[in-house]
């Protein structure tokens, strides 16, 4: 054993496909929604659904959709999760050696903290990238991290950043990236609408505090810029009753009565499919053929430097003692 004990810090982002084609989506899909995290309904209900219906008509849709927004390094998910581990490294110095994974698809996070230990960290901080808890999200990575130190014999000691969506740096991250967008515009916006990403209503109900979560963060951001925030939920999935109001019916409300808006989505530590496609795309398309005057999505804090200051800063934070 080397005498220096080495720390190693995991981001965690969601996932997303290989390719923007239909064989990987279903792959990718099909590892996402059998996550019973993700998906709560009785395997033994679920999985013929899942099989004989959603895996075989999505993939095409999402395929198309994804096809939009990919770029030269890939899916925009795993580009930018990948360019904020890189900028992290170079924040944090060598002492601390940066990995990310992928809840869902590659890098996946056995074979990464495999990495990390291999590579001599004795002490691992997981950072789920999610500002605001959620079971599907949050505690998904928790599950498939501690899943995966039950099969090791030999297990780093392991630290785990909480939920930020009230935490000062957060806060105060999106209002300099938010006045950023907004100054860069050749509008004001009558509306600056929070797009979350929806969770199935009954998860509220059963005590996940996502909701109240996101409520906290569009409040504290709110009084930091001194103006209204409206929340919207978006990328409904299913059938059931989802959280409200819906970003698409605000849109489409926005629109007709001849508004401006700007976009953003704070619960989203990286642009993806669901900003850049269903936001930016889809959203802006639905609100001007409503009547909409001016739309603008304004971006995610991504790996720019108010983003990467709130990372830094975050891990930081959880490193103390162990330093
Ligand atoms: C940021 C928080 C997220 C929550 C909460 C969340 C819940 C949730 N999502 C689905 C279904 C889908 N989500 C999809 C994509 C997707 N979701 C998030 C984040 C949250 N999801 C991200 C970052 C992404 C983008 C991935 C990318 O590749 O860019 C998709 C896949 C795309 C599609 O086919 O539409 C699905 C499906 C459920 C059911 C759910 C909560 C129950
Ligand atoms: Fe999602
Ligand atoms: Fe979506």
């Amino acid at each position: 054993m080397t005498a220096a004990t080495d720390i190693g810090v995991l981001l965690v982002n969601l996932g997303t496909p290989d390719a923007p084609e239909p064989e990987a989506v279903r792959r990718y899909l099909a590892e996402f929604l059998s996550d019973r995290r993700v998906v709560e309904i009785p395997p033994l209900l679920w999985q013929p659904i899942l099989r004989g219906l959603v895996l075989t008509t999505r993939p095409r849709q999402s395929a198309h959709a994804y096809r939009q927004v990919w770029t030269d390094q890939g899916s925009p998910l795993a580009a930018i999760t990948q360019a904020q581990a890189d900028a992290l490294q170079s924040a944090l110095g060598p002492d601390i050696r940066i990995a990310y994974a992928m809840r869902y698809g590659a890098p996946a996070i056995g074979p990464a903290i495999d990495r990390l230990a291999g590579a001599g960290c004795d002490r691992i901080l997981v950072a789920p990238l999610y500002p605001q808890y959620c079971g599907a999200t949050t505690a998904s990575v928790v599950d498939a991290v501690t899943a995966h130190l039950a099969s090791l014999r030999r297990q780093p000691a392991l630290r785990f950043l909480p939920p930020y969506a009230g935490d000062p740096a957060y806060i105060a991250a999106l209002k300099v990236s938010v006045e950023a967008g907004l100054a860069a515009l050749d509008f004001v916006p009558d509306v600056l609408l929070a797009s979350f990403h929806g969770m199935p209503e009954r998860t509220r109900r059963l005590g996940d505090p996502y909701h109240d979560q996101c409520q906290t963060t569009a409040r504290l951001l709110a009084e930091a810029l001194g103006r209204l925030v409206e929340v919207a939920f978006q990328s409904r999935f299913g059938r059931a009753k989802w959280l409200e109001p819906a970003t698409a019916a605000r849109l489409d409300a926005l629109g007709r009565a001849g508004k401006s808006v700007a976009v953003f989505a704070p619960g989203f530590a990286a642009d993806c499919l669901e900003t850049l496609e269903e936001l930016a795309i889809r959203g802006e398309a639905q609100f001007t053929d409503a009547g909409g005057r001016h739309f603008a999505y304004l971006p995610c804090l991504n790996d720019g430097p108010p983003g990467m200051a709130l990372l830094e800063t975050l891990v930081r934070r959880e490193l103390a003692g162990w330093r």
